[in-house]
């Protein structure tokens, strides 16, 4: 048996249909209106701070021919320092720095918060992933020889960044307090007593005076959520300032052609 056919429902009136105002024949475009007003706004910014001009120089730079996937490091760095800074954000709002509640605190972290155990375990892996970056970032400009004039001191930069980096590593390997990151952190601070002239003091004021306690925890965890992470991000947009301004080193098989072009366009 064949069932009847029922009256199709009437269509409502669509938000794109509806007209703009009452008694405007012109039906309103959300989707334009908010692009339209959206590029209001960038111009009204712009207009008042001319940052598109600082965007365009950062952003849209010309790169040598052969440029390569060896040239992403630098930016892949940039990335694990990122996440190493909002995980370890989230960890902060749970952390405890205090000797009698540290591995606690991370225990809690890992057992009852929730994602915590992922979050730990990102910044945790998240570490080495950036010591791994950094170190090849630092081979591909060694390789490349793009350390040579005019970037050297990019290349200093970058020393002090590696630097800094391993001093991120050592100060975050004490913070969950537990057996394994207490001994060696122990170590870590009587080799630092072993370098001439300045390793006591040095080890000294990592310990916070002559023995390991309370204030160790307390200044590695300042110089790890603070100090540090700080000067890391200021040296990170002085090396890229750098990078923008100088420009990429062409890849070394290819420099001789490009240094050609340069002195031609210099004449
Ligand atoms: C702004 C940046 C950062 C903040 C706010 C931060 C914060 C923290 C906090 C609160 C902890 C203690 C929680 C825990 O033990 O799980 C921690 C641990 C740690 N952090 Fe960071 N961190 C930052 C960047 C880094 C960087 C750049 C590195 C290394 C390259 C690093 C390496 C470590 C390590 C190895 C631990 C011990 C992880 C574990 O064993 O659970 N952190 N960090
Ligand atoms: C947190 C650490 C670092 C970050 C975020 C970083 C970031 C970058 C980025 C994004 C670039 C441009 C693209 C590229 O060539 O990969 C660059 C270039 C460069 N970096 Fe780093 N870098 C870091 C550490 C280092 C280190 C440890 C060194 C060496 C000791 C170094 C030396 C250089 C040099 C010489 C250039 C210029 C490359 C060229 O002109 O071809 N950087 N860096």
């Amino acid at each position: 048996m064949r069932l009847p056919t029922l009256p199709k429902p009437p269509i409502p009136k669509s938000f794109q249909d509806a007209p703009s105002r009452p008694g405007e024949a012109e039906p309103a475009k959300p989707l334009e209106q908010a692009k339209e007003a959206g590029i209001h706004v960038a111009g009204w910014v712009d207009e008042r701070t001319s940052l598109s001009g600082g965007i365009r120089w950062l952003f849209f730079r010309k790169v040598p021919k052969g440029t390569n996937w060896f040239y992403t490091l630098g930016s892949a760095t940039m990335f694990a320092f990122v996440s190493q800074a909002l995980t370890g954000i989230f960890l902060a709002m749970y952390y405890t720095p205090s000797p009698t509640q540290a591995y606690e605190s991370a225990r809690h972290i890992t057992n009852d918060v929730f994602l915590g155990e992922f979050v730990r375990g990102m910044h945790k892996w998240g570490s080495s992933v950036m010591v791994i970056l950094i170190f090849l970032h630092m081979a591909r400009t060694f390789f490349f020889g793009a350390y040579k004039y005019p970037r050297e001191l990019n290349w200093i930069i970058g020393v002090v960044l590696v630097i800094l980096t391993f001093v991120m590593s050592l100060t975050g390997y004490l913070l969950p307090f537990d057996q394994r990151s207490y001994w060696a952190t122990i170590v870590a601070s009587n080799i630092n007593g072993t370098g001439p002239l300045v390793g006591p003091f040095l080890s000294d004021f990592l310990r916070g005076g002559a023995d390991f306690g309370a204030t160790t925890l307390s200044r590695f965890y300042a110089i790890h959520m603070m100090l540090v992470p700080g000067l890391i991000a200021a040296l990170i947009g002085a090396h890229l300032y750098l990078v923008a301004k100088l420009g990429t080193t062409a890849p070394p098989w290819l420099r001789a052609e490009t240094d050609e072009k340069l002195r031609e366009e210099r004449v």
